[in-house]
């Protein structure tokens, strides 16, 4: 990495840079020359920010280090060896994804096809910069160091495959989401309508298919449709995941590109796969898509699916609301998915401006006593005769947990299943009105499997159709990673960047303030609450330290990396 300043260069100035005047002028992207950079020293031009720029040196960065290790704070000790960090100027990390050259350093590249295509040859710089990332944070102060960054994901000069010899799978892991068929869709057609590859496979029923069912035949003609049904075309299911067993069949029916669509869960297992198939040295580019309605996957700015989810829990609340306010002091409940992260029902009741309180699993809430919800609840009723209640299906599960103790009961992948809080709170509800001698009405509405079994909507179809995209460029160009849009670009990031750590509503940020400000809702939150909650997020967001100190061994496992306020 060069120690001085580069900066894109200007096209109209093409002609007027100088040798030597500290601009750096990239390489058409469209020709097969790698970028060419004009090296220049900064000090010698003043340009707009150069003067600052240049005073901040490596040494300016006394966490530098800890950047570096950034990732490898966040991966178990045997996953480190797979990191890939690079340093560059001023507090610059790249933390990249994996290249099939890194264990198969001879492979031969060919040009891409898409360089022949009729519709993508016109445009212009189609091909992104080698050298191209994307900043994990784009708020930064002046003197921030630049951060860590990820490669950017879309179409390289060169591929790792030749479109005769691909031979791709595609499977889908892990609940429901508006939007899998649409990315199912795209990477058939993508593959085949941009580079040619015709070989393509479904895997049925999630991991256990790569082993236990026939794989089914996909083609632009039979996913042509799909795109309006919700659900998968491919099925999905929880567990099965044998990592042998599926490398195993990956290497015995000759796929060399694999597409998993999934969430954390199925990510995980992604990257099981990805180590295996690197330990036997197979020519196989593992291309991860996140898919989650609860939108808990991290570093990623919203997982596709999440935007229908939210726009289809209106209809819910709607409902809730007709039926509230037709009945004296009525109350409508709405539960909404979310295990462990509340966004669907932060985003729905910001959206509704019906809803007079939202409980998520981030916000502990108590039920009796001043400041709690039936308190709440009383005043709300005697202001308005009726009320919106949104609750998430992970919210105050320990609650729960102390009035019904049962014993934990896990899915088959080893996620807990939840007890259903809407049916309990309508309960609790119901007895403290009796007690109070306090005539209302309670409708329950559980819309949760209606809403994650639609398909998606118009904005999250172009978002899977350039998830997939992204994730065929990725795959072809020879790397594995998930792809995911981060800050608006998406980005190849490694595995295990997204597996660590769960994407989550923050309660000491602003999104949460507007939502307590719009439904009036008390925080139910004491003083200890809001101070542990901050140094929860004064934790997360400490810089790492680094990997090997004893710190690092004691909380290997804690969320360093999580996304920022957006
Ligand atoms: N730690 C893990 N390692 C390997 N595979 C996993 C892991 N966790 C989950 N999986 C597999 O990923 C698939 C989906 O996981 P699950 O948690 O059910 O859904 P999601 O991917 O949507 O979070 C399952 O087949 C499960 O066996
Ligand atoms: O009942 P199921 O199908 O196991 O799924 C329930 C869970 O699936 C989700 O819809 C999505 O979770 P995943 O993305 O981890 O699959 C959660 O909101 C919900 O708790
Ligand atoms: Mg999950």
């Amino acid at each position: 990495m060069a120690s001085h300043i580069i900066l894109p260069k200007e096209e109209e100035e093409e002609e007027e840079v100088e040798e030597g005047l500290g601009v750096a002028v990239e390489a058409d992207h469209d020709s097969p020359e790698p970028p060419r950079y004009r090296h220049l020293q900064p000090a010698q031009k003043a340009l707009p920010f150069s003067a600052t720029c240049v005073r901040i040196s490596r040494d300016s960065y006394p966490n530098l280090r800890a950047l570096r290790n950034a990732s490898a704070t966040s991966l178990r000790d045997d996953d480190a060896a797979f990191a890939k960090l690079d340093e560059g100027d001023y507090g610059y990390v790249l933390d990249d994804v994996q290249h099939l050259t890194d264990y198969l350093p001879e492979l031969p590249t060919f040009p891409n096809p898409l360089q022949d295509h009729p519709a993508y040859s016109t445009v212009k710089q189609y091909f992104v910069n080698a050298d191209d990332t994307v900043p994990e944070k784009v708020v930064v102060q002046k003197n921030s160091p630049r951060g860590v960054h990820f490669r950017r994901a879309g179409p390289r000069q060169r591929v790792y495959f030749e479109p005769e010899d691909v031979k791709a799978c595609i499977v889908t892991c892990g609940g429901l989401c508006p939007g899998l068929n649409t990315v199912i869709r795209e990477l058939v057609c993508g593959l085949s309508h941009m580079y040619n590859v015709n070989d393509v496979f479904g895997i049925q029923n999630g991991y256990k298919g790569f082993y236990s069912s026939n794989y089914l035949p996909m083609t632009p003609k039979s996913v042509n449709d799909i795109h309006k049904r919700g659900g998968t075309v491919l099925g999905s299911s929880r567990g099965g995941h044998d990592t042998h067993k599926i490398v195993d069949n990956i290497q015995d029916r000759g796929i060399n590109q694999v597409y998993i669509i999934g969430g954390d869960g199925t990510q995980k297992g992604a990257y099981e796969i990805f180590k295996e198939i690197r330990r036997r040295g197979l020519k196989v580019a593992v291309a991860g898509i996140p898919k989650t309605i609860d939108n808990d996957i991290a570093v990623i700015d919203k997982s596709f699916g999440f935007d229908t989810a939210v726009e289809e829990a209106q209809r819910a609340i709607d409902a809730a609301h007709v039926e509230a306010s037709s009945a004296e002091n009525g109350i409508g409940l709405v539960k909404l998915m979310g295990r462990y992260s509340g966004f669907i029902a932060m985003y729905a009741t910001l959206a509704s401006r019906d809803v007079d309180c939202c409980l998520i699993p981030e916000s502990p809430f108590f039920l009796e006593g001043e400041g709690g919800l039936f308190e709440y609840i009383e005043r709300r009723l005697k202001e308005n005769n009726h009320m919106v209640i949104v609750v998430a299906e992970g919210a105050g599960q320990d609650l729960i947990a102390k009035s019904i103790p049962v014993a934990d009961q896990l899915d088959a992948s080893g996620n807990k299943l939840l007890l259903d809080v809407g049916l309990w709170l309508t309960h609790k509800i119901k007895d403290h009105c009796k007690s109070k001698k306090m005539e209302m009405t309670i409708k329950y509405i559980d819309p949760t499997y209606m809403i994650r079994a639609i398909p998606s909507n118009a904005s999250d179809n172009v978002y899977c159709t350039l998830l997939a995209h992204s994730a065929i460029h990725g795959a072809m160009a020879g790397y594995s990673f998930t792809v995911g849009m981060v800050n608006g670009r998406h980005a190849y990031i490694p595995f295990h960047r997204v597996t660590s750590t769960r994407n989550k509503v923050k309660i000491t940020d602003r999104m949460w303030a507007r939502l307590l400000s719009s439904t009036n809702q008390p925080s139910f939150l004491s003083k200890e609450d809001i101070m542990e909650a901050r140094e929860a997020e004064r934790l997360a967001n400490r810089l790492p330290v680094p990997a090997g100190s004893s710190e690092h061994t004691k909380k290997h496992s804690a969320s360093v990396l999580s996304n920022g306020e957006k």
